[in-house]
């Protein structure tokens, strides 16, 4: 069933935000980030969740890890941290919707990569008026394969399907695609150096540039500010 919602009734949201142990995350970069991976991820994931709540729709995010490194750091942002039930990326979504909904049972919550450092808030703000039109819906990411947002309006179960070729797998379980201009930093995910490139001519956060610099991938202008 999928019912519209009068824009004055859109809900709050709780993103819920995966992070992998740094030890085997963002292995498509190790060659281009060298010993400087570790910090690369973090700060890549600093700056998605920074953006994400300077969003007005997004009332907090809940970050799934069991990384200590990554969880002190994404606390200092202002993310709530919860443990990761070593099950999976989807599990340790549902665990931390879990959370969510424990938190906040009138929120719509929904699941946002971790790798999106050139993200918009007011981007972001656009896919979560679009994703409250609808039961489920998500946002395919800047390959078309992927996904890079899966979110549920309040009280309807979460169930996401990420992993590999999710854009289909989502599609096949009966969430809406959002076809949206003016959201190319919500599908900006970064998995190889290609991506960080990408991102960087987008304009990232100033934690991603910093570690980008390090690794001599040098960012063609700075973002905004407040943007
Ligand atoms: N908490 C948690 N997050 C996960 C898990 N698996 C993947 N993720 C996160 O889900 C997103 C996509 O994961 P992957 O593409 O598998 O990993 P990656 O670190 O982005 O990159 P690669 O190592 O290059 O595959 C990233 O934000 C990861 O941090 C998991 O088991 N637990
Ligand atoms: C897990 C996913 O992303 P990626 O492996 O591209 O980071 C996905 O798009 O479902």
């Amino acid at each position: 069933m999928l019912k519209g919602m009068p824009p004055s009734e859109s809900p709050d949201w709780t993103l819920v935000v995966p992070v992998k142990t740094l030890v085997a995350a963002k292995t498509r970069l190790s060659e281009a980030a060298g010993p400087h991976r570790a910090a690369l991820a973090v700060a890549i994931a600093c700056d998605t969740v920074e953006a994400a709540l300077s969003c007005g729709p997004v009332a907090r995010v809940v970050v799934v890890t069991g990384d200590p490194v990554a969880a002190e750091a994404l606390a200092g942002v202002g993310a709530r941290v919860v443990g990761d039930p070593e099950a999976g990326l989807n599990a340790a979504l549902r665990h931390g919707a879990g959370e969510a909904v424990r938190l906040a049972p009138g929120d719509a919550v929904g699941a946002l990569q971790a790798d999106l450092p050139a993200l918009r808030p007011a981007e972001l703000a656009l896919v979560l008026a679009a994703a409250a039109e609808f039961d489920q819906a998500f946002l395919p990411d800047a390959a078309e394969v992927g996904t890079t947002f899966y979110g549920t309006r309040p009280g309807v179960p979460f169930t996401p399907g990420f992993g590999g070729a999710s854009r289909d797998r989502h599609l096949r379980r009966g969430a809406k695609e959002l076809f949206l201009t003016g959201a190319d930093s919500v599908r900006r995910d970064v998995d190889t150096p290609g991506d960080l490139r990408a991102a960087l001519a987008l304009g990232t956060g100033p934690r991603t540039r910093a570690v980008a610099w390090l690794i001599g991938m040098r960012s063609p202008e700075r973002r905004p500010p407040g943007d």
